[in-house]
């Protein structure tokens, strides 16, 4: 007899896949069949697996995705914390915009934090960030401004069955980010990553390890974003406070630039769409129809 799990794939070690399925973390083998199809297995897929009588396991089904991003890739992802640094790198909204572009179009939400803010203390630079971030925050995302804080509510604010992952620009602080939270979290999911443990001498290319009720994956992220696939039509969808206007733009499909009775145009007059955020989207429109993406995003 053999009987049947679903999980989710949180670690693949030499041809193995580790599922976790509410029995614990079960370690399969993917059925040729997938090879067959030119489908692999990635790290995040939620899965059924199929357990024989000799205790064997395999990975026979992988249900639709969400999405699948980065390098080494994640599936599912449903949000991301986006590391942006106060300088070393140097802050930067058109950087800033250009993730949260990307993460809103595959449909990944967004929680900002600044590090390396304890390098400008109470300088006028960060004062001008925090303002700069003050108009994320209005527009629906969750910014944090001190890791200690972010480090204890993350648990809280992973919800059930959720994939997490780390973002940002090399340098900003992704790993150090990272190593905080794990550090936390392993005190509290020592069971677990015993199990994982097993696998240690070799190489895992990435791994997901259980933070709150949900995944962080254990991989310093990413830092490279291409832009240029996204339709040209649809880039004002991704622009969340663009969209939210852009039910009250007279024309259906408004594009935001010379239209008559543009509501977002009219947020533009009244500031409360910020002109840097109107500016980047010009400038992305320009990237995306030509095929070119920014240095500091390669
Ligand atoms: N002063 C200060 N330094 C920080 C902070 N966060 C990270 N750093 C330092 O910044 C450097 C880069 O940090 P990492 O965590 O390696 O950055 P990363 O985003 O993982 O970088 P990549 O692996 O290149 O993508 C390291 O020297 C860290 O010690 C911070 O909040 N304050
Ligand atoms: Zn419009």
């Amino acid at each position: 007899m053999t009987r049947q799990a679903e999980g989710t794939v949180v670690g693949l070690i030499a041809g193995f896949y580790d599922v976790q399925t509410n029995e614990g973390v079960i370690r399969t083998r993917a059925r040729g069949v997938f090879r067959q199809k030119k489908q692999k297995p990635t790290v995040g897929d939620h899965v059924e697996i199929q357990i024989d009588d000799q205790g064997t396991s395999y990975l026979v089904k992988i249900l639709p995705r969400l999405n699948r991003i980065g390098r080494p890739a994640v599936a599912n992802v449903s949000h991301v914390l986006l590391v942006i640094s106060a300088v070393q790198p140097d802050f930067s909204v058109q950087l800033l915009d250009r993730f949260l572009t990307f993460f809103s179009w595959q449909k990944v939400a967004v929680t900002i934090y600044l590090s390396k803010s304890d390098l400008l203390e109470n300088s006028s630079k960060l004062a001008q960030i925090k303002q700069d971030l003050s108009y994320y925050e209005k527009i629906g995302y969750p910014v944090f401004y001190d890791a200690k804080e972010l480090v204890e509510k993350v648990p809280s604010m992973i919800k059930e069955n959720q994939i997490w992952t780390l973002a940002g620009q090399s340098g900003a602080g992704k790993s150090t980010l990272l190593n905080q939270i794990k550090t936390d979290a392993n005190q509290a999911t020592g069971k677990i990553s015993m199990v994982l443990n097993r696998g240690k001498h070799t190489t895992r290319q990435v791994q997901l390890f259980k933070v709150g009720e949900g995944f962080l994956a254990d991989t310093p992220g990413f830092s490279s974003i291409d832009l240029t696939p996204i339709k040209i039509n649809e880039l004002c969808n991704y622009f969340i406070e663009f969209r939210r206007a852009s039910s009250n733009c007279k024309f259906r499909g408004c594009q935001h630039l010379k239209e008559p009775g543009c509501e977002v145009k009219k947020e533009l007059a009244d500031q409360k769409i910020i002109q840097s955020r109107y500016d980047d989207y010009l400038a992305m429109r320009t990237e995306i129809t030509e095929g070119r993406i920014p240095e500091y995003l390669k």
